[in-house]
């Protein structure tokens, strides 16, 4: 194998018709790519295909160009190493495409195919422009949302939208109010003369959800057309609510959410450094609260540059030439696409040798300090007492900030006493200030489950979970943070988004976002994650159980739902 590795870079799975050439020596990346228009409405997948039938030889050719130039070897040597291709997730008839075109290049060009996972692209190009170790990263795209940290030779997934993805929510918006595709930028700049609005804003542990921002947001704005036609008046203001406002809000809040998930995904797993990838991730605001979220916790953050950000084959290139490296090729007839292809299906052979993610360190800020996700929590163990003060969060709009703080503070005092009255180990509760967003509560446990993880603490853990499900609520972030051990015994604490509901589905989600803290932190999770089964079926309904199983299916969105959409126009 060469010093030097130059990879053909393909991509095609939804709007970009895009080649590129890296060469390993240079770091250059020269990236050709031909965007896809839609004339109205979003994506439509055919369409899609047609203009990667039309642009990939082009964008291809141009690459290719650019190769034959800077290649120095003798003409009749290739002039790249291998041609690497996006094999998924997208949309079905733009992967065929472009798949047909890699493996007709790989034979003629007499090299090796790399087949190249989209979105562990979308997070090693920020890797690669940081050279940061690793990282937990937030993919921000159109079709998807999810935070990803590497553990075990494979990319975890630790939190995701379990609906649509986030540029997705955003496009569907703009479709809605007559915007033009893509409306992520159109949204960005009508922002800038917005004023705040209550929207929802759902945060699950470290899952999200959109659709319930969206349609509030729509309603919001049909309210005021409808208005503003009764009353003659202008058509983009909306019961007093203006669409800036509207998009200002809807910013504030979706990429408040992905930056809280982003500092309890830190917090987690302990890592310091954040990279940001995906299309969205070119919105300027999103960049800064992020910025800011890392700033105020001493963690580095980087976002690649917009060119690498939005769908391109130059991280194509880049992750195929460390997968080439590693041997890590494809034979023609195991080459087909994956519509659906999920990073954590990706074994990640290019990092074999490389550090792991530590076990998750509590941030000790001080010997009897710790920093939490959300809150600054000062122990004194031989008083028995703990005083947790939830921050001001400086990225988060005032507002916004000030509502979050004071319903969390008021939930976890109501929620920790209301689980002890259901038999469920928790801290008593000496004090409460919600203005203050300031809680006293007792010392309890001597560590936390994630430093001591067995099945039997985790099989209690599944029963705590199915007593106050039993009982009417949800815990709403239970990790193995937020579990305190004292020998056999388990408490749970931090019930900060916990709520009362009576849907089958909100329990299955508080299972589900136990069972991803587990394949998160845990170093053999598959014993632990059957353990927290058997508990919960020792105490509760067996329907969660089953809707668990949809909810871990329906995790894998992927599909462009603009397909849909559009089919239906
Ligand atoms: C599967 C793959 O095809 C898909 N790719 C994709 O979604 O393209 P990407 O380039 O990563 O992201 C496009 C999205 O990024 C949004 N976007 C672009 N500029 C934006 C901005 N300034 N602010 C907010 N959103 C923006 C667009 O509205 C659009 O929804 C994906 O990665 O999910
Ligand atoms: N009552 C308690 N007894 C003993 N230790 C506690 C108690 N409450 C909190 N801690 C310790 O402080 C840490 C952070 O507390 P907590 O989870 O309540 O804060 P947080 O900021 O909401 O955290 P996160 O959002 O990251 O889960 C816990 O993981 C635990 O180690
Ligand atoms: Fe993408």
């Amino acid at each position: 194998m060469s010093s030097t590795t130059r990879i053909l870079g393909i991509e095609g799975t939804a709007w970009a018709a895009s080649a590129a050439v890296f060469d390993s020596a240079t770091d250059d990346v020269v990236i050709e790519s031909d965007a896809y228009q839609p004339d109205s409405g979003g994506i439509h997948p055919r369409e899609a295909a047609e203009h990667m039938h039309e642009a990939i030889p082009q964008v291809v050719e141009r690459a290719l160009e650019h190769a034959r130039e800077t290649h120095d070897g003798p003409a009749s040597e290739p002039p790249v190493d291998a041609v690497a291709f996006s094999r998924g997730p997208g949309l079905g008839p733009c992967l065929r495409t472009v798949g047909t075109a890699a493996r007709a290049l790989s034979q003629s060009l007499e090299v090796p195919l790399v087949g190249v996972n989209h979105m562990v692209a979308h997070l090693e190009i920020g890797r690669h422009t940081a050279d940061f170790d690793s990282p937990v990263c937030l993919n921000a795209s159109g079709a998807n949302a999810h935070l990803l940290a590497y553990r075990n030779g494979r990319y975890r997934v630790l939190g995701e939208t379990m609906d649509t993805g986030v540029g997705n929510a955003i496009d569907k918006f703009t479709r809605h109010v007559g915007w033009s595709h893509p409306g992520g930028p159109k949204v960005e700049a009508a922002a800038e003369d917005g004023e705040y609005v209550d929207l929802p804003y759902v945060v699950k542990g470290m899952d999200f959800s959109f659709s319930g921002i969206m349609s509030a947001a729509k309603q919001r704005y049909d309210d005021g057309v409808s208005a503003s036609d009764a009353s003659g008046g202008s058509s983009d203001s909306s019961d007093g609510v203006p669409v800036e406002d509207i998009c200002y809000s809807l910013q504030e809040n979706i990429f408040g959410m992905l930056t809280e998930v982003a500092e309890r995904a830190l917090s987690l797993t302990g890592s310091d450094e954040l990279v940001l990838g995906g299309g969205v991730g070119q919105n300027a605001r999103l960049r800064e609260m992020l910025e800011e979220m890392c700033d105020q916790r001493g963690a580095e953050f980087h976002a690649p540059e917009p060119r690498f950000l939005r769908d391109n084959a130059g991280m194509i290139a880049v992750l195929g030439a460390k997968m080439y490296d590693a041997g890590d090729t494809l034979a023609l007839e195991e080459s087909r696409v994956d519509p659906n292809f999920r990073p954590d299906q990706v074994p990640v052979t290019w990092r074999a040798d490389e550090p792991e993610l530590a076990a998750g360190r509590g941030a000790a800020t001080g010997e009897q300090q710790v920093q939490g996700a959300e809150a600054l929590v000062d122990l004194e163990p031989d008083a028995g007492r703990v005083t947790k003060r939830r921050e001001s969060k400086t990225y988060r709009h005032p507002q916004l900030d000030d509502r979050l703080r004071r319903e969390r503070t008021t939930l976890e005092a109501r929620l920790t006493s209301l689980a002890r009255r259901e038999g469920v180990p928790t801290p008593v509760l000496s004090d409460v200030d919600p203005r203050e967003a300031r809680l006293e509560l007792e010392y309890v446990g001597e560590c936390d489950l994630r430093d001591s993880l067995t099945a039997d603490r985790v099989r209690d853990v599944g029963r705590h979970l199915a007593r106050l499900h039993d009982a009417g609520f949800v815990h709403g972030d239970p990790t193995t943070r937020n579990v305190r051990v004292d020998g056999d015994r388990t408490y749970l604490i931090d019930f900060g988004l916990g709520y009362h509901t009576d849907h089958v589905e909100d329990y299955a989600m508080d299972v589900h976002v136990f069972d991803q803290s587990l394949v998160g932190t845990a170093d053999d999770p598959e014993p632990l994650r059957e353990a927290v089964l058997e508990g919960y079926r020792e105490v509760g309904d067996e329907r969660v159980l089953e809707r668990l199983e949809d909810v871990e299916g329906r995790g894998r969105y992927v599909q462009d739902d603009d397909e849909s959409d559009a089919a239906d126009a």
